[in-house]
């Protein structure tokens, strides 16, 4: 399953929402359409959001049709529309930076045409570093996983949640193909259950052992003994090497170092950002209320409660056993090691 596919004009968009009960797609033909589609969660996840921004401002230079000298002008509005999807996960601005770098870099070139072309390969640059990375984080990953154990992940790090593969998804991937006896406990993930929904489904299609658990499970499952390993994906890392992820993470963290787990963060290095130093600075994502009384339409508490529904929690570095990235595996100190790793090439 791809949570994207580009389409020369279209960005195909696997509709997550609907998953796993209907593969349905949305065929985003402007840059609004993808924005919307971010901010549905049609496709979610941070290297996948990334991406999708790629193509959603390649769908906004394809629809621009006034003169070259107004193209940067209206690539702002693109841009602007773009950035206020979603605050959390830095892939989103990554990209944005990387698309507006590029058309920057076009200023000698006065055909509209030839400008396009160049943000589309810039785009399918993203892409495909995407999936290089994800198959790094794999192989790289790999080395922390025992031959035999219980793994246990949260959310959707996986192929839906990126390009191709995933990140703690492909360590896990990784590690299985690699003939390692491993089994996963998946948290549904609550509220939008995408360990339920998604994390289940890909490893299920891929035939990797898997038990889907209640999130509020986890700390009786590690008290024990049955968790011998932790890793979750990630939608910004400060520089210090604390970690925004999907609302849970946090407790999860607590609870390994309580109980001597191992627990990892697999991401790519566009998930870094040493412009915010410590994980205070990190924005979080208020969703609505709605994706908390409801599940998937029915009703789950009374109308008008009041609700508080963040989509992300910062993990603090001193929980992380490591981060790994396709660049290596860097443990604290995470301000010496994470400035190292992102300037190295
Ligand atoms: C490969 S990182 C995926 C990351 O994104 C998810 O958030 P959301 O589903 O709200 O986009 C979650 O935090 C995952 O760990």
């Amino acid at each position: 399953m791809k949570s994207i596919e580009w389409l020369g004009n279209i960005l195909r968009i696997l509709d997550q929402t609907k998953l796993p009960r209907e593969t349905a797609y949305r065929d985003a033909k402007s840059y609004e359409e993808v924005a919307e589609a971010i901010e549905k969660m049609e496709v979610r996840g941070a290297p996948a959001i990334g991406a999708a921004v790629a193509y959603g401002y390649v769908l906004g230079a394809l629809e621009y049709n006034g003169p070259r000298q107004g193209l940067t002008d209206f690539m702002e509005t693109v841009q602007g529309r773009l950035a206020q999807t979603r605050p959390t996960a830095v892939n989103l601005f990554w990209a944005l930076r990387r698309m507006e770098d590029r058309l920057r870099d076009c200023w000698e070139i006065e055909d509209l045409d030839g400008v396009r072309k160049a943000l589309i390969e810039e785009a399918d640059r993203i892409a495909e570093d995407d999936r290089r990375m994800n198959r790094l984080i794999g192989e790289l990953g790999n080395e922390v996983v025992p031959e035999k154990g219980n793994i246990l992940t949260h959310c959707n790090a996986g192929a839906l949640a990126t390009v191709e593969y995933g990140t703690a998804l492909s360590v896990i991937r990784t590690a299985y193909s690699s003939g390692k006896s491993i089994h996963v406990y998946a948290d549904e993930t609550r509220p939008l259950l995408q360990g339920a929904r998604l994390t289940a489904l890909e490893l299920m299609n891929d035939k990797i052992p898997v038990t889907l658990i209640a999130d509020n499970m986890a700390g009786s499952l590690m008290q024990q003994g049955k968790v011998d390993l932790v890793i979750v994906g990630a939608d910004r890392i400060a520089a210090n090497g604390d970690t925004a992820n999907k609302i849970g993470t946090y407790s999860l963290a607590v609870l390994a170092q309580a109980h001597e787990v191992p627990f990892y963060v697999a991401a790519p290095t566009s998930t870094i950002d040493l412009k915010v130093a410590t994980g205070q600075e990190i924005p979080i994502e208020e969703r609505p209320a709605k994706e908390m009384k409801e599940c998937f339409g029915v009703p789950m508490a009374p109308e008008d409660v009041n609700v508080y529904n963040p989509a992300f929690d910062v993990t603090p570095a001193k929980y992380i056993t490591g981060i790994i990235t396709e660049k290596g595996i860097v443990t604290a100190p995470y301000s010496v090691n994470l400035l190292k790793l992102m300037v190295r090439s």
